[in-house]
């Protein structure tokens, strides 16, 4: 995350809550008002750090309602979509829905999408591309296994997905593009990636997004780190020049170790 002279963000940070398939429609608008009271008692600036979370399809018309009714600032969105507009589909959720509902974001390839249902990289572009047809922004999830990392191609392996998901994109969805760079060896274990391998694969994407985009492009492209944060290892990874947030899972669960997590300012060492 970088700062400008006059301490405002270049890259407005994006703190981000991936329920997966936990919080049935009651829970989560509870977990939300939660959070929300949370994050208000404690006077949080949305303006100088979004706050988004990805409940479960069945949450999003009740995330809906509470959001509109209490004019809350929090950002939600789909954690997958259908690469089809419509028809038959069975059990998929078009990006027109989620638009519908107020979705801002919604996550494409995780790598739980990858791995337990076989998302091929094809689709996962053909996805990027349906979210903005229907007006949803992307966070294309990148990241690698424990395999890949212990063989050392874990840069060439996240670079191919990155490329292969923003294949035909414009400048100016490039620009709009969340990236999450995930490794799969971090998710749910507890073994957070340091804040350098943070630093390392989001320069490394930074860098490829500009060979392909140009750097006004890459310059505004908000890349986010996932797996295993928590309150206690999120603010030195923010505090890396090419993290410009968090994509959290079960952290994001307890409305006050999320809460703490979007307050990292609070937490940040002074240079
Ligand atoms: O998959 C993740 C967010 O999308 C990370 O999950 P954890 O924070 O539980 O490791």
């Amino acid at each position: 995350m970088t700062t400008s002279t006059n301490g405002a963000f270049d890259r407005k940070p994006f703190i981000a809550g991936n329920w997966k398939m936990n919080m049935d429609h009651v829970q989560g608008i509870t977990l939300l008002q939660k959070l929300a009271w949370t994050l208000s008692d404690a006077k949080h600036d949305y303006s100088r750090v979004e706050v988004a979370v990805f409940p479960p399809f069945t949450d999003l018309r009740g995330v809906q309602t509470l959001v509109q009714g209490d004019d809350l600032q929090v950002a939600y969105g789909g954690q997958d979509l259908s690469q089809f507009d419509s028809g038959a589909y069975t059990g998929d959720i078009s990006g027109q829905f989620l638009n519908k509902l107020g979705c801002k974001y919604v996550l494409v390839g995780h790598s739980e999408r990858r791995t337990i249902h076989n998302e091929s990289d094809d689709v996962l572009n053909a996805k990027v591309k349906a979210a903005f047809k229907h007006g949803v922004i992307p966070v294309l999830c990148v990241g690698e296994g424990l395999e890949i990392r212990q063989a050392g191609t874990h840069v060439d392996h996240t670079l191919q997905q990155l490329r292969a998901g923003v294949a035909g994109l414009t400048n100016e969805q490039a620009a709009e593009l969340v990236v999450a760079y995930e490794p799969v060896w971090a998710i749910g274990t507890g073994e957070v990636a340091g804040p350098e391998d943070a630093q390392e694969m989001c320069a490394a994407i930074r860098a490829e997004l500009e060979s392909l985009f140009g750097a006004d492009v890459a310059a505004k492209t908000r890349l986010l780190y996932g797996g295993s944060v928590k309150a206690n290892n999120a603010a030195a990874i923010l505090q890396e020049r090419d993290v410009d947030g968090l994509l959290v899972g079960g952290a994001s669960l307890d409305p006050a170790e999320f809460a703490n997590i979007v307050r990292f300012e609070s937490h940040l060492v002074a240079d």
